[in-house]
């Protein structure tokens, strides 16, 4: 039978790694597979791993319809043994649905990747509708980790180095502020994980640095 599957973590705990491990273990039985991505940091079209892996991609647009385009291509004689979705909490819940058709249906097995939550702590619209929909949810083993120590569980975004709880949900960047993100030349924004407490706290690295660095205040009243 086949499977929707979602597997989640947070940024930088090896989704995309996972996604393409999961191809080439499939494509190396002789399965044949389509592999599907959207706003990749590496740009259009192609699936990057932080380990240096890459493959070429179909880039999911808001208007893609995954029914339409597996009907097409199996009605052209082609074969569809799986789909591999990485960066699927871009998707929308439309799609998700059309995923979830393709498996019932077509007997498709479609693997999803993505994070669960935005830099607010909002569920990504597409995330959610995986939850409800998955047949099968799973988290990712290698945990990442807050600076703390904990297991990290939430995305914080920063700008200039401060954490912000407010802005556009999608603006692609890493966990690597060495890394530039497209976009805003005057602000530089990037991502951290954190575990609750200090997202919570908008306690970042830097700011738990800084507070511990911070002189004793006076013993004046
Ligand atoms: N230099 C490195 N050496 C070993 N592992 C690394 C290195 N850089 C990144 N990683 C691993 O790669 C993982 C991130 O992989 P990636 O697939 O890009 O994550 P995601 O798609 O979840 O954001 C991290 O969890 C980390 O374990
Ligand atoms: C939290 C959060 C993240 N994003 C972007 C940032 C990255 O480009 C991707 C996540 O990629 P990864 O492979 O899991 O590291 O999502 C965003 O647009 N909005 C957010 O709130």
């Amino acid at each position: 039978m086949a499977e929707l599957h979602f597997f989640t973590g947070t940024m930088d705990s090896g989704k995309s790694t996972l996604a393409l491990q999961t191809n080439h273990n499939h494509a190396a039985r002789g399965r044949v597979g389509r592999i599907f991505t959207t706003h990749d940091r590496a740009g259009q079209s192609v699936v990057s791993s932080r380990l240096g892996l890459t493959h070429d991609a179909l880039e999911v647009t808001d208007d893609f319809d995954f029914w339409k385009y597996v009907v097409d291509s199996l009605t052209h004689g082609a074969r569809v043994d799986y789909l591999i979705c990485d960066e699927a909490q871009f998707y929308t819940p439309d799609q998700v649905d059309q995923l979830a058709k393709v498996v019932d249906e077509l007997q498709i097995d479609v693997f999803a990747f993505g994070i669960l939550t935005d830099f607010r702590t909002a569920l990504f619209p597409g995330s959610a509708r995986l939850v409800e929909l998955a047949d099968r949810m799973n988290v990712l083993q290698v945990e990442a980790l807050c600076w703390c120590g904990k297991r990290a569980t939430h995305n914080a975004r920063t700008e200039n180095g401060v954490m912000v709880t407010e802005g556009e949900v999608i603006v692609v960047g890493d966990v690597d502020p060495t890394v530039p993100t497209p976009g805003d030349d005057d602000v530089e924004v990037a991502y951290e994980v954190l575990c609750r407490q200090h997202h919570r706290r908008r306690l970042t690295a830097d700011r738990a640095k800084a507070v511990s660095l911070a002189p004793e205040p006076l013993p004046f009243g």
